[in-house]
């Protein structure tokens, strides 16, 4: 038996990166990462500039080795050892960033370069996948005849010919115009779904992430910070890096008061401290601001609301669809936070500038962070 096969009788993931490093001299890009992908998943690699979420997706293709570390795909019911397989015997398709069709090639003949067999069955083939990503009839066309949004569906079709069982994106949409870019979010994912394929797609656009994911892996120098769904990642970050990263965030400086309780200012408000901290530990309390409550007047009610205090609204700005509310808080030690409302909200509290507003942030919103690491606390 090949000893790169291994039958494990579980159920198998479609990929598995084992603490994959890679160093170019001296400087470290990937420092011991480890994931894995579910059959017919879409994972986000998700970071800033530099994080390593390109080098990540290249060793997964086989199109730069890795320094250390393994890599396993899955073959049937067995999972196979790819680590040292070269690109060509790897079973996947991938787009990058910039429309990698051949210029002297037309559609059809784009789409069915890396099919085998006879010629009436490519072309059946061919005239299917334009079918699948709503350009059909455009076999003659040569790429510079068609827009760069066509020209990376063109690069879809292409990836998907052999019906691979991995699909790599790398950074597939950011250099098309904000309009085609959210049109074409839907198509592939649409696709993606209809298809079942195993995807892998880098990014750096938190937006494309949440909207397109199944699950994503955020990245920051090399290392994973968090694997989370969208919702988990947006709403539970492990980490500072994470809140800042995906979404708007306010961060308040804070100590620890006891379980569940910190001291703000002058206030003892309730909060998910985890782990528990020592009394007067240094914390930093984050909250989102659209999880930031106003109320329209201060009534018995609202002063029974726990986490409630009297604010200065600063400064209002219309963002589109929601106003982002600058406010301060005397009791809570004066530092600003925002909130964010949308339209209808806004009219109901009939909000200006300089107004005091009644400001709640519900406990189960409101997460403690260590201000050293950033790590949670
Ligand atoms: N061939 C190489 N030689 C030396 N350093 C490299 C090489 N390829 C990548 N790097 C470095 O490794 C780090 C990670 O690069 P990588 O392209 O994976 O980042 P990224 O997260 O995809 O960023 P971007 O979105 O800018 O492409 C960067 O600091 C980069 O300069």
């Amino acid at each position: 038996m090949n000893r790169d096969w291994q039958a494990t009788g579980a159920v198998i993931d479609a990929l598995r990166v084992e603490r994959v490093a890679k160093r170019f001299g001296a400087f470290t890009a990937l420092d011991g990462v480890s994931l894995s992908v579910k059959k017919g998943e879409f994972l986000c690699l998700l970071g800033p500039s530099g994080c390593g979420k390109t080098t990540l997706l290249r060793i997964i293709a086989g199109l730069e080795a890795a320094s250390d570390g393994a890599l396993f795909m899955a073959a049937g019911d067995a999972e196979r050892d790819v680590t040292r397989l070269p690109a060509s015997q790897r079973d996947y398709g991938i787009v990058f960033q910039s429309y990698a069709l051949f210029p002297n090639l037309n559609v059809a003949q784009n789409i069915a370069y890396g099919l085998k067999g006879r010629r009436e069955d490519k072309d059946l083939r061919v005239t299917a996948l334009l079918a699948q990503i709503g350009l059909p009839g455009i076999e003659h066309k040569y790429p510079s005849q068609l827009s760069g949004g066509q020209q990376q569906r063109v690069a879809l079709a292409r990836a998907l010919a052999t019906s691979p069982s991995l699909l790599l994106l790398d950074e597939p949409l950011s250099a098309l115009d904000a309009r085609v870019r959210e049109h074409l979010r839907r198509e592939i994912k649409s696709l993606q779904q209809k298809l079942g394929v195993t995807t892998v797609m880098v990014t750096h656009d938190q937006e494309e992430a949440l909207t397109m994911a199944d699950r994503i892996v955020v990245m920051n120098h090399g290392v994973i910070e968090q694997i989370g769904t969208p919702e988990e990642i947006y709403t539970r970050p492990a980490n500072r890096f994470v809140a800042e990263f995906v979404g708007q965030s306010n961060w308040l400086a804070a100590t620890s008061a006891g379980i569940g309780q910190v001291l703000l200012g002058d206030a003892l408000l309730g909060a998910t401290v985890t782990p528990p901290r020592p009394d007067g530990h240094p914390l930093e309390l984050f909250i989102r601001p659209e999880d930031v409550q106003l109320h329209a007047s201060w009534s018995p009610v609202e002063a029974q609301i726990v986490n409630t205090a009297l604010a200065h609204v600063r400064k209002i700005e219309l963002l589109g669809g929601f106003y982002r509310i600058a406010l301060s808080v005397p009791g809570w030690g004066g530092q600003q936070l925002l909130a964010d409302v949308v339209r209808s909200e806004f009219e109901r509290l009939n909000l200006s500038l300089e107004r005091m507003v009644p400001v709640s942030l519900p406990a189960n919103r409101l997460r403690a962070f260590g201000p050293s690491t950033g790590a949670a606390a």
